[in-house]
């Protein structure tokens, strides 16, 4: 496997509060990576990284290197960055009162990457299968986002990243939200989409991290203690407050 994001000692402060502190690593491609650790260890910090959304807190302060494939992505254009990695948050956020077609075709269609209506229609049909929405919703397109439940609407969320064909999906504890039958269906969707998505899952649920993900960071007080292939984290973790974390002594 090879790596699709390296990360060089980076930094990253608000204001004199240090939240990453010198984070050397590097994500593998078309794989699972949960990153884990206690509330306030800077997981959502570092997925912020990946895509630039960082750059929106003005009293953040960055410094270190991150790569995509090999380029530097604080030289990239953050649009093209961004279309290249994608996010979707604890929160569902669909455009509620859009209706679930227009969710999924309207960042196609602002960002002019379609040709006409039947293209269009086809990348939207495309990415509602990939998110494993489609069959619920294929005879109501028209109707308003708002209108589906929690677990079709983060699924809805899924969809309009993927429309975008990325690279990268980033996950911000995705399930926190969401009831055991939604969370099994968006488990199994991210493990259906690893075979050509890399997926980043921050998540508070161990269990999680050891059912879906192919490789976890844990990460304590902004460094990276320890980080490994999954089964050899949760089966012989190395270090002490790993080992507490994942049988559930730490949180
Ligand atoms: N915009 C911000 N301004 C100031 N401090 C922030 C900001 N965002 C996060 N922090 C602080 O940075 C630290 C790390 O937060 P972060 O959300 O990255 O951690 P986390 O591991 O994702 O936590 P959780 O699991 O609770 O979501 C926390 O102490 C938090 O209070």
């Amino acid at each position: 496997m090879s790596p699709k994001i390296e990360i060089s000692d980076l930094h990253v402060a608000f204001g004199n509060h240090k939240v990453l502190d010198g984070i050397t690593h590097s994500i593998m491609d078309r794989a699972i990576t949960a990153l884990m650790g206690p509330s306030g260890s800077g997981k959502s910090t570092l997925l912020r990284v990946f895509n630039r959304l960082i750059e929106l807190y003005p009293e953040a302060v960055v410094k270190g290197e991150v790569y995509l494939d090999g380029r530097d992505i604080f030289k990239m254009d953050v649009i093209e960055l961004r279309r290249k990695v994608q996010m979707i948050f604890q929160i569902p956020n669909p455009i509620p009162n859009l209706s679930i077609f227009e969710n999924v075709a309207l960042g196609l269609k602002l960002n002019r990457l379609v040709n006409g209506r039947r293209e269009l229609y086809n990348r939207v049909k495309a990415a509602l299968e990939k998110a494993l929405l489609w069959e619920e919703v294929k005879d109501r397109l028209n109707s308003p986002a708002g209108k589906l439940s929690g677990g079709q609407q983060q699924r809805l969320c899924v969809a309009r990243a993927l429309a975008f064909e990325p690279e990268v999906l980033l996950a911000d504890e995705p399930t926190a939200n969401l009831d055991p039958e939604n969370t099994a269906k968006l488990e199994e969707l991210f493990l259906n989409l690893k075979k050509d998505v890399t997926i980043i899952l921050v998540t508070h649920f161990p269990g999680q991290a050891a059912r879906i993900s192919d490789y976890v960071a844990f990460l304590y007080k902004g460094r990276i203690v320890e980080t490994g292939p999954t089964k050899e984290v949760f089966t012989n973790p190395k270090h002490e407050l790993t080992e507490k974390y994942v049988t559930g002594k730490l949180y």
